[in-house]
């Protein structure tokens, strides 16, 4: 199957009550291990570059080609979704989807929200001209700085109906106390603003900061409209803490692949953990007519 727009993704998900997990690529591995779980588990998936890494992976034109020849080589029948995250400009946008990105997210959220809204409108006349779908964000999701959580902004619901309305996106990224990074204690949503904002709205919401949020948190959040969830962190930590297990019990060991294959395996476990939990497993069968 070759990639698909997230915009169908979504409506199916969220119709279905379910959420596509969006799964961030840090090298080749990442995207091999993510196409992978994605397979086995029969699910709709989103593979992320998140714009502070694209040039790290080798620029859009890299990124693009790599996922693509991934799925043949792979014979990944899933839908695919190659999504361009915590995208910088509009600029940054446009060359994601010039690359054969088929989604995009435009981070307009340190800005005003008249000019976020002027900048998405601009990506979004461009992306679906393209058949690219678009996501925006509104308020500010927390993230861990000098390790101390902090930041959160809660999206305010007449910013979120404005945005929708008069820029057209097909997602919605409503900060409601969500953090990027670990959480400190339980996660605490905004699950009545969530509510209000999904029924104001009506497009399928998109919930940042996945890691570490209990699964009846999330299907609270499926519930109250979320058809996409962010994850990066989990697979990070997971990765992580394989690598390191295999260093440490052989401190001779210097073969790359004998090093890393274990943070593979890591990552397909956990892919496939988030996608029994945000219930997209054996989704991928919704989409055999659409496409
Ligand atoms: O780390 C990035 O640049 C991508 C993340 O912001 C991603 O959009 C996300 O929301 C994942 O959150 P996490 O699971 O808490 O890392
Ligand atoms: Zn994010």
């Amino acid at each position: 199957m070759t990639l698909v727009p997230m915009k169908e993704m979504l409506l199916k998900a969220k119709e279905g009550k379910y959420a596509v997990g969006h799964f961030n690529i840090n090298s080749l591995q990442w995207a091999q291990a993510i196409l992978q779980a994605a397979e086995e588990e029969q699910s709709p998936v989103i593979v992320a570059a998140s714009d502070r890494l694209v040039d790290d992976l080798g620029g859009f034109k890299t990124i693009s080609a790599m996922v693509k020849a991934l799925m043949e080589e792979m014979n990944i029948t899933v839908p695919v979704a190659l999504h361009l995250d915590h995208g910088m400009s509009v600029k940054r946008c446009k060359q994601a989807i010039d690359a054969g990105f088929t989604s995009v997210m435009i981070d307009g959220s340190h800005f005003s929200i008249d000019q976020n809204i002027q900048m998405t409108k601009q990506v979004v006349e461009y992306a679906h001209s393209k058949n690219v779908s678009v996501e925006a964000e509104v308020g500010t999701v927390g993230g861990m700085e000098d390790g101390l959580i902090g930041g959160v902004k809660y999206a305010d619901p007449s910013e979120c109906v404005r945005l929708v309305e008069q820029a057209g996106v097909d997602a919605l990224a409503a900060a409601l106390g969500s953090v990027h990074g670990p959480y400190q204690g339980e996660p605490k949503l905004g699950f009545d603003e969530m509510k209000q904002i999904s029924e104001l709205t009506g497009i399928p919401l998109v919930l940042h900061g996945g890691s570490g949020i209990p699964d009846y948190q999330i299907r609270k959040a499926i519930e109250l409209g979320h058809a996409k969830i962010n994850v990066n962190t989990e697979c990070l930590q997971a990765w992580t803490k394989a690598v390191r297990e295999k260093l440490n019990s052989d401190l001779e060991l210097y073969d790359q692949r004998a090093i890393t294959t274990p943070g593979k395996e890591a990552i397909v476990d956990t892919v496939k953990g988030k996608m029994r939990g945000f219930q997209s497993r054996r989704k991928a069968i919704a989409f055999a007519e659409s496409f």
